[in-house]
């Protein structure tokens, strides 16, 4: 059976450390808790889209080893199809090694390791499953090369953000969306408010993207089409936020649902409800630990 909604992206393995005080050059310093989550903006985003009851499939690669066998099982748990999961022995599991200090800056080392390996041979393997989804879902710790044949393929949706991005990928996706340091990085337009992003909209426009949705944190969504140039904002409730790590993750799992099962919504219907799916992923803690799924969420919102 096909999936509706196919992920092309990465999978990492956090490696979180928690500390007092973060090390200086040199310095052996003693924590007083680890932990290993799941992680990954491609799984992350699947994870979302699954725990709402879509059909999923992750096109990825991880390492031939523990950390990769278990994000393998992980996945699964999740209902997730792993299909096109690929294990390589060239490169070790992405992972992410945070350290957390009690004041919760962190500093953090990505080794994309295998998520890098993943190529045009792969996509080509995946190709029925990437041709016959409802939506195709795209970030950028991939190869760019990769995730941009995966768009041409697709020619469906996307979600990435990279300076000198190449202007395929605003023309490719049929949804661009970013937040508001990718909105910067991307543009040079520094995202303070909302008239910040309706500029940053406006400019990815002109570049070609067919909708734009800059993600504002606690002030919900900004949203802008080439159908219907005036800016709208699409609020998100007020909670009371304990951890906002991967909320955006959280909010494209979602939106990629809401466009494969009640394609007929409006945008901003859809953009709302995905707003109360993130918001709720930020009053708990961690990024996959925190993703609702359906049968805990306000059944209004299906
Ligand atoms: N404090 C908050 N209260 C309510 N909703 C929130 C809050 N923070 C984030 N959200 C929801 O999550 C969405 C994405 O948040 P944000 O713009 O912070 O993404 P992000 O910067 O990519 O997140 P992260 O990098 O932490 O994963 C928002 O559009 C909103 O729906
Ligand atoms: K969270």
């Amino acid at each position: 059976m096909a999936a509706e909604v196919v992920v092309v992206g990465s999978c990492m393995t956090d490696l979180v450390s928690l500390t007092t005080r973060l090390p200086r050059a040199g310095e052996t310093i003693l924590g007083h808790k680890f932990f290993i989550g799941f992680g990954g903006k491609g799984a992350n985003q699947c994870v979302q889209s699954a725990r709402l009851g879509a059909k999923t499939s992750l096109i990825c690669k991880v390492g031939k080893d523990s950390f990769g066998n278990d994000y393998v099982e992980n996945l699964k748990k999740n209902g997730i199809s792993t299909a096109f999961v690929g294990q390589t022995t060239d490169a070790a599991t992405g992972t992410a090694s945070i350290i957390v200090n009690s004041e919760g800056q962190n500093v953090i080392v990505i080794v994309p390791g295998a998520n890098l390996l993943l190529n045009f041979e792969d996509l080509k393997r995946a190709s029925d499953v990437i041709c016959n989804a409802k939506v195709v879902v795209c970030q950028l710790e991939i190869t760019p090369a990769v995730s941009l044949e995966a768009l041409k393929m697709a020619h469906a949706s996307g979600a990435p953000a990279l300076a000198d991005l190449d202007p395929q990928f605003y023309t490719y996706s049929d949804i661009f969306c970013c937040n508001e340091t990718e909105a910067e990085i991307l543009t040079g337009i520094p995202v303070g408010n909302l008239e910040d992003a309706e500029k940053v909209g406006r400019m990815l426009l002109q570049r070609g993207c067919k909708l734009v949705i800059v993600t504002l944190g606690a002030e919900g969504c900004m949203m802008i089409s080439a159908e219907e140039p005036i800016p709208k904002h699409v609020p998100a409730g007020k909670v009371r936020a304990v951890d906002t790590t991967g909320a955006g993750d959280s909010f494209m799992g979602a939106l990629a649902f809401y466009l494969a099962y009640y394609p007929k919504l409006p945008m901003e219907e859809m953009i709302r409800k995905s707003n109360c799916v993130a918001s709720v992923s930020v009053q708990a803690s961690g990024t996959q630990s925190s993703y609702p799924y359906r049968k805990d969420l306000p059944q209004d919102l299906f």
